[in-house]
């Protein structure tokens, strides 16, 4: 049966199949190799002739020959006297000779012509000026210290060959050698079509805001700019909504422009509405659709009126990805220079990392050296996060024949950021706060070259990360029901042979998080036992989720009589999403997260949260840099603000 939003297309004349699932999937590899191979882009670019002011980075369209020497006269290389070689023969220490200012020597300096019948300079460190003379003890050969007509660049000779990016040194080079202008190929045209029913053009958006349902169409953006980075002119064409002829249509009209490449946003996966694969086929041909990266997938490669049409996925990180290795590397070839790859680091990641077999993926991570070691901190791997690409520092790819990789098992990361960064950047992994964050943000004010890459894995991980020093620092809330006493006990079982520091980074209330209102009536624990409450818990491991088995077992509560006990988000913040979005009725977290999304809290604890420091670093800049930072004023008063903390222990070492 056709969906509803299914067209019959009466420029075909036929029924529009219901939906497109992919192809048969290809490697990175083959796709690439497919697609870069399927066009000869010789003479694909007209040129142009520019001012080789403006020609950095463009590609010379032919060989460029200089029109002048450089330098065009004889000149000084030094500061001194011009003389003729010859005079100065013979001259020795236990020899010396004077010479006459004006007739035999000539004062001048580095860059002046010679005069006539000079070919040498004497240096004037080396000459004892006198009256109207100056006295030398050393020769000076034929051509010392002189630049010779044409010693760097002879007229005629080949500056640039063709099909060379011109870089800033090749301008000073041209500008020397006389060339005012550069023929250079054109540069390529991008046309970028957005298209779906639910997306929104941002002028629209800002004006009227977004309702439910509705996409702020930000990926033409991102890629515009990402295209920045190449030669290339983008061209943004409106929205297309989800109607297979006037996308078709308007692909049709791309092509036929004068554009060299054109992109179509989203629509590429098996969705009911994911049209373009079929324009594409009707229009050219398909070269391949679907292949096997995530993310990424659904990326649809095609030659239509001779021209790479490339269907990118909507998804923004999918979107990314699949432009950085298909369109990028493409537009290179087009100009005719080599796509040039990140740099790469050998780095360790904080934790094993499971992938899919046969797929090969693009993990973002977070990156920090401690000690000897870069650590790797995967970020989450949802394509339709944009954060976990702002965020990151690096790419691991896990190639497709591997199931994951292991903790301990050095990797490759490509690097989204400058080297010095990651060297700049502290590693705070363990439990999650949002005076973390709040550390994140103050951190960047008193020293912008300071970074924190901080990763939600649980109090318990965070101390495992300090074992195996992969963490600068790990926030712990670890209460012990034994002794009554936070962290301590914990860090005196896991870490025996670690010599550390506990600092108390803020007190803060832990509660149940409910919607605005309440309107399940919830007061306390034994509420989350009731059939009509359903519950989100934290991973195993978190603090929270060990305090609640606290209390569980305090009033002797069995966890299977809670609904949704087996459910489990890595962070306060997500534990809040889920209550606000209706996913549960409560969950258990701490104030800040329920006051950032309004939600309401009753209080069930008070709880230390401490952050605990390997004693090999607490000397270093890094640590002392974050603990001036926490024994703030400023810091503590922004920690109150938000509610739900106390900060009469902030900073203190309790160990
Ligand atoms: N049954 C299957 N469903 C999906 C599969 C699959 O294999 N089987 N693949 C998934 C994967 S992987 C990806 S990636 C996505 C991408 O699909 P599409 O390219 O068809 O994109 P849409 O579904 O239209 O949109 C996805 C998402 O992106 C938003 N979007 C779209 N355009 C923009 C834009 N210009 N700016 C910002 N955001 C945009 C859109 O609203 C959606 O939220 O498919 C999976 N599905
Ligand atoms: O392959 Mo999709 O691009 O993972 O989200």
């Amino acid at each position: 049966m056709l969906e509803k939003t299914d067209q019959v297309t009466e420029d075909i004349g036929q029924v529009m199949p219901n939906r497109r699932i992919y192809l048969k999937m290809k490697s990175l590899k083959e796709a690439q190799s497919i697609f870069f191979s399927a066009f000869n882009f010789t003479n694909f670019l007209k040129t142009e002739v520019i001012s080789t002011t403006e020609s950095l980075n463009r590609v010379t369209a032919k060989p460029i020959f200089a029109r002048f020497s450089s330098p065009n006269f004889h000149c000084a290389a030094m500061d001194g006297y011009a003389v003729n070689a010859e005079l100065t023969f013979g001259v020795t220490l236990d020899q010396p000779k004077e010479l006459t200012i004006g007739k035999e020597v000539f004062a001048i300096n580095t860059g002046y012509p010679l005069p006539d019948n000079t070919n040498a300079v004497i240096m004037i460190e080396n000459v004892v000026e006198k009256e109207g003379k100056i006295e030398i003890n050393k020769a000076v050969y034929p051509w010392q210290n002189v630049r010779k007509v044409g010693e760097d660049i002879v007229a005629t000779e080949l500056i640039l060959p063709p099909n060379h990016r011109i870089t800033p040194y090749d301008i000073g080079a041209l500008l020397e050698g006389g060339i005012f202008e550069v023929e250079v190929k054109e540069k390529p045209k991008v046309i970028i079509i957005p298209t779906g029913n639910e997306v929104v053009p941002i002028e629209i958006a800002q004006d009227r805001g977004i309702e439910k349902g509705q996409v702020i169409e930000s990926n033409s953006w991102m890629l515009s700019s990402l295209l920045n980075t190449t030669n290339a002119i983008c061209e943004k064409w409106p929205v297309v909504p989800d109607e297979f002829r006037q996308l078709k249509t308007t692909i049709q009209k791309a092509v036929e422009s004068d554009a060299h490449l054109v992109i179509i946003l989203a629509g590429s996966s098996a969705g009911s509405k994911d049209y373009t694969v079929l324009a594409l086929e009707e229009l050219g041909e398909v070269l391949v659709h679907g292949v096997t990266i995530m993310p990424g997938k659904p990326t649809i490669l095609a030659k239509v009126n001779n021209k790479p049409v490339i269907g990118n996925p909507g998804y923004p990180v999918s979107s990314v990805i699949s432009f950085e290795q298909f369109v990028l590397p493409i537009l290179s070839q087009m100009q005719g220079f080599v796509y040039e790859e990140r740099p790469k680091l050998k780095v360790f990641l904080s934790c094993p990392v499971p992938s899919k077999l046969g797929i090969e993926e693009f993990l973002r991570v977070k990156l920090g050296q401690v000690g000897k070691n870069i650590v790797a901190t995967p970020m989450p791997r949802t394509a339709g996060s944009i954060t976990t690409l702002t965020k990151a520092h690096g790419i691991i790819r896990i190639p497709a024949q591997r199931e994951g990789i292991e903790e301990d098992e050095q990797v490759e990361a490509e690097l989204l950021v400058p080297q010095a960064e990651i060297f700049n950047t502290i590693v705070i992994i363990g439990s999650h706060d949002l005076t973390i964050d709040l550390l994140t943000s103050e951190l960047k004010k008193i020293d912008p070259f300071l970074n924190i890459s901080s990763s939600n894995v649980g109090s318990l991980s965070g101390l495992m990360a300090i074992k195996k020093g992969r963490a600068h620092l790990a926030g712990t809330h670890l209460f012990d029901p034994e002794t009554g006493i936070y962290n301590l006990t914990y860090i005196d079982r896991y870490l025996p042979e670690i010599p550390v520091k506990v600092v108390n980074l803020v007190i803060r209330h832990q509660g149940l998080i409910v919607p605005k209102g309440n309107p399940k009536k919830i007061k306390s624990i034994e509420d989350l036992t009731r059939s009509d409450v359903l519950f989100v818990n934290r991973q195993r491991g978190a603090g929270t989720r060990i305090l609640l088995d606290y209390k569980l077992k305090q009033l002797n509560i069995n966890s299977s009589q809670i609904k949704g006990y087996d459910c489990e988000e890595i962070s306060h913040m997500a534990v809040a999403v889920d209550v606000l979005s209706g996913r549960a009725d409560v969950g258990l977290g701490i104030y800040a997260a329920a006051k950032a999304l309004n939600l309401d809290f009753i209080p069930i604890a008070v709880e230390e949260y401490d952050l605990v420091v390997p004693e090999t670093l607490w000397e270093t800049k890094k640590i002392q840099t974050i603990l001036q930072l926490i024994n703030s004023h400023k810091f503590k008063q922004a920690v109150e603000k938000m509610g739900g903390y106390e900060t009469s222990k902030t900073g203190m070492v309790k160990r």
